[in-house]
Order: structure tokens, then sequence, then C-alpha cells
């Protein structure tokens, strides 16, 4: 049977019995919404609503379907429609993008004429173009308008600086919207600045764009929120000094992921792996769509081109494919062109995908924070997911951390990996640095590898002899006047 028909068939997956399937899907419900436990710091908090309040956003929710208020969203909807500056720290794909965009639609109501009055800043192109189109559903029949500044239209709002006037809420990048401060943008009318992926925009290669954004929000009562399923202290630390008197609110155990189930497996070295990978397709333990990550973009592309052939329809995404390129893969992806998704950390945070069964972790991420992030791609929105960890012997002495999440989100951990001592913080920073060098992903053998190559070089060398050689006749021919 081919690997194709295996994935549809999935002869060989173990289901749960049905009740337990009803009590799990239940529970994550439960855990959507109730948010397990939930925690409210700060001085005079605020409680939560039950409901969406009703309004035009709210009719645009119940046509998606989005009918019960998330835990979050419970909270985020009166603490940003009373202005309140908020620090959220609520699990991947418990709702975050409508927890801030719904209470500042419902706080800005309508359009007014003069600037830019929301900012919403995302680490990534792909991500704001994700919250573009979320806010857009969300603005239907409105007068509200949105904009996603990007490469293509900043050009144009540049020339034209009156267009900005026409916009109520901007979606960006903190590179664009410096890049735009520049050149004359004006955030003086700013009353709502969310950082998505908060941490990530205070960590180093962003920080300074924050920072710089911040201080250009001089309208007396901003509001500033920071969102994200991962804040480290440091973090928090940072964030507390440029918020004023925030709410902070913790929906579950902060750094657990509840809704996956997620395993760890020792493949013995690199070169293993792929092979174990085509193991588990043909044993039915790989349930489509999934998301494999991979440490870096050349062994993405290494492993597409592995993959290419086996007929599981896979795809590779990284930061070198061209804009357009991007989208295409993720909208083939979305629509089930492609079913197994190879991807670097580029689309660990944020990226929604509905449906996604499996995340698989080629390569071992490179922190406890990459771990949740990437893994949170499944197990969305009160479903369930699964998650799978390689890992070789050079990464095992980083395995505990993973092996701490896991058994905080109450996954099963073999004892001797919990008995293994925990990276020191100088280690921890090392691997957040550099990777550890990998074998190159390949099954083919190294001679073949090498016959290859010396096949392709001799074909160059054949093409730059004839195009010599035509070069050469043409200097000799006599010249046609
Ligand atoms: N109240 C709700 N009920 C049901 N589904 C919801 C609700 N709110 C949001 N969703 C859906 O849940 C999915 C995940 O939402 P979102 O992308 O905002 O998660 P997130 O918390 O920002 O995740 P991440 O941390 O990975 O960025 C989306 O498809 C969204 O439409």
């Amino acid at each position: 049977m081919d690997a194709l028909k295996l994935l549809t068939t999935n002869v060989k997956f173990k289901h749960k019995p049905v009740e337990k399937e009803v009590e799990k899907k239940e529970e994550l419900r439960n855990e959507l919404y109730t948010g397990g436990k939930v925690k409210i710091t700060g001085s005079n908090p605020i409680d939560p609503v039950v409901e969406f309040p009703d309004c035009i956003f709210k009719e645009n929710l119940d046509k998606q379907h989005v009918d019960d208020c998330s835990a979050i969203q419970r909270y985020s909807i009166p603490i940003l429609s009373m202005k309140r500056d908020l620090l959220a720290c609520a699990p991947t794909g418990s709702g975050k993008t409508i927890a801030y965009l719904f209470p500042i639609l419902y706080s800005l109501q309508s359009h007014v004429e003069g600037g830019y009055r929301a900012l919403i800043i995302a680490p990534t192109k792909d991500l704001c173009e994700q919250i573009y189109k979320q806010a857009k559903r969300l603005t239907i029949n409105s007068s509200v308008h949105v904009t996603e500044l990007n490469k293509s239209n900043e050009k144009i709002q540049e020339k034209s600086p009156q267009l900005r006037e026409k916009y109520d809420i901007c979606i960006t990048t903190p590179m664009r919207l410096v890049h735009a401060l520049r050149s004359g943008l004006k955030l003086d009318k700013v009353e709502y600045v969310v950082m998505d992926e908060a941490d990530r925009l205070f960590e180093e290669g962003f920080v300074e764009q924050t920072d710089e954004i911040l201080s250009a929000c001089t309208h007396p009562k901003v509001c500033k929120s920071l969102f994200s399923a991962t804040l480290p202290s440091t973090v928090e630390e940072l964030a507390q000094t440029v918020a004023r008197d925030p709410l902070r609110v913790i929906v579950g155990t902060k750094d657990t992921s509840k809704s996956i189930d997620q395993k760890l497996l020792f493949v013995g070295s690199d070169t293993s792996k792929v092979v174990i990978f085509r193991q588990m397709i043909a044993n039915g333990e790989i349930k489509p769509r999934v998301v494999i990550f991979v440490q870096d973009i050349e062994r993405a592309n290494a492993l597409y081109t592995e993959l290419m052939f086996d007929e599981i329809h896979a795809g590779v995404i990284h930061g070198e494919l061209p804009e357009v390129k991007r989208e295409e893969v993720l909208n083939k992806f979305r629509h089930g062109d492609i079913w197994v998704l190879i991807a670097t950390d580029l689309l660990a945070r944020g990226i929604d995908f509905h449906g996604v069964k499996m995340v698989i972790n080629f390569d071992f991420p490179q922190s406890v924070h990459s771990y949740i992030h990437r893994i949170g791609r499944t197990g969305r929105a009160g479903h369930a997911g699964k998650a799978i960890t390689f890992f070789t012997k050079d990464d095992s002495e980083y395995v505990k951390l993973v092996a701490g999440v896991m058994k905080a989100s109450g996954c099963e951990v073999p004892e001797w990996i919990l008995s293994l001592p925990k990276p020191s913080k100088g280690m921890k920073k090392k691997l957040k640095k550099s990777p550890p060098k990998r074998k190159r992903i390949t099954t083919r053998a190294s001679y073949d590898r090498h016959k290859e190559l010396r096949k392709k070089e001799h074909i160059k060398k054949l093409k730059r002899d004839a195009s010599m050689t035509k070069q050469k006749e043409k200097e000799g021919s006599p010249k046609n006047d």
C-alpha cells in the first residue's frame, strides 16, 4: 500500500473508545470557556463578563459561529473597554485575537477621520495578515476601517498621507511601523496599542523597535496591552515598566498545553529521523493534517526534497520563500491540498489552522517557549491535538525542559526522563542562541550523492565549454555592417 493510501485510510490508528472521546471533548470545551482557573492581579480588578455584549461586531461573530466568550475574552472585554492596561497570558488557540479585537472595536464603535486610533503589532507578516483577515470579518457592515500596513501599501500611504486618515485600526510588524514612523507617520491619535506575541516583541532584535513605537504613541490616555501564550518573568518585568497600573490575567497554568497529548520519542541520531517518520506513516500513527518543525531553512528544504516523492502531499514554508509563495502554501494547507507542512519557527507563533491533528518536532525546539508555541498549532479552540518531539543523544541534556511542560500539562513522562538533570541557565542561553549542528537530512547513500554531484558538475562544464566555443566563433566571424 502506498503512503498516500496509508495516510487517508489510516488503518492502524488506534481510536479511543467513543465515550472517552466525548468526555475529552467536553473537558476541552470547558477548559476553553472557563479556562480551568483564571488568576487576575493588580489594583481594582474588574469582573469578567459572561457573554459578548450586543453590537454589530457580535453579529459578525455569530456568523463565524463564535457564540460563547472564551475565558480570556471574558476578562479582556471589560478590561480593555474600560481602557485599563493589560498583561494577558492564555494558552495557544484560546482566542486571544478576538480577545483584543472585540473590545477595541466595541470601544471605537465607528469611523473617525484623523489617523490610526488603534495599533496592533505582531512579529511576522503572516500573523499580521491573519489578524487583518479576522478584523475584516469582524467589521463587516460597520464603518470602522482596518488596514494592514505592508510593503506594498506603505509606499502608497507614504506618498498620500491623507490616506492614513481613512483608517481606524492599523495592523503591522514592528519593522514596517518603525519605517513608516521615520518617514513621517504620526501615532498621536492612537488610543489602543496591542502587542500580540508580546514576549517575542520584547526579545532582542525587536525590543528597540517596540520601544520606538511605544514612545511615538503620545496620546495621554493610550491603553497598552500585551498578549501571549508565554510571558516569561523577565518580559513581564519589562512590560510592567511600559504599562500604567496594569491588570495581569493568567488563564490556566502558565506554560502548559492541556489540550495536547504530548510525547517524547528517542530516535537515536539525526540520520534515523526520516526513516522513523516513514515508519510512523506506515504504522498509521500519522493522522493528517500535520505540521513538522525543523530548526532551519536548509533542513526544511532538505526534508521537503526527501518527502516530495512519498505521495504524502508535503509542502514547505520558511522565511526565504517570497511572500506570495508563503501565502499560497498556507492557503493550500488550509484547504487540505497540503497534508504535511514542513516549517521553521517562522510558523510557530500565532498561525491558526483548523484541523491540525498533529505537530511533530522533527528537530528539538530551542527553548521551552518555542516548544509551547510550536505544539500550539494543534489542539486549538477546544479541539484535541497530538505532539511528538523527536530527540537524539545530542538533545538529551535539554529533554528535561520539554518533560517539565509535559508533566505540568498532565501527560505521561517516563521516570528516567524526569530524573535527568535540569539544564543550567547558561546551557539554555546557548541553545537559544545556536541550535546543535545536525547531520544532513537524506536517506540516500553518500556514494549516490557524490555520483550525482559529479554528474551535475560534468553537465555544468559541458555547458560552459559550449558557450565558450560559441563566443569564440562569434568573435572570429566577420562584422556585418
Ligand atoms: N469564543 C470562541 N469560541 C470558539 N472559537 C473561538 C472563540 N474565540 C476564538 N475562537 C477560534 O479559536 C481559534 C484560535 O484563536 P486565536 O488564533 O485567536 O488563538 P490564540 O489564543 O491567539 O492562539 P496563539 O497563542 O497560538 O496565537 C480561531 O480559529 C478562532 O476563530
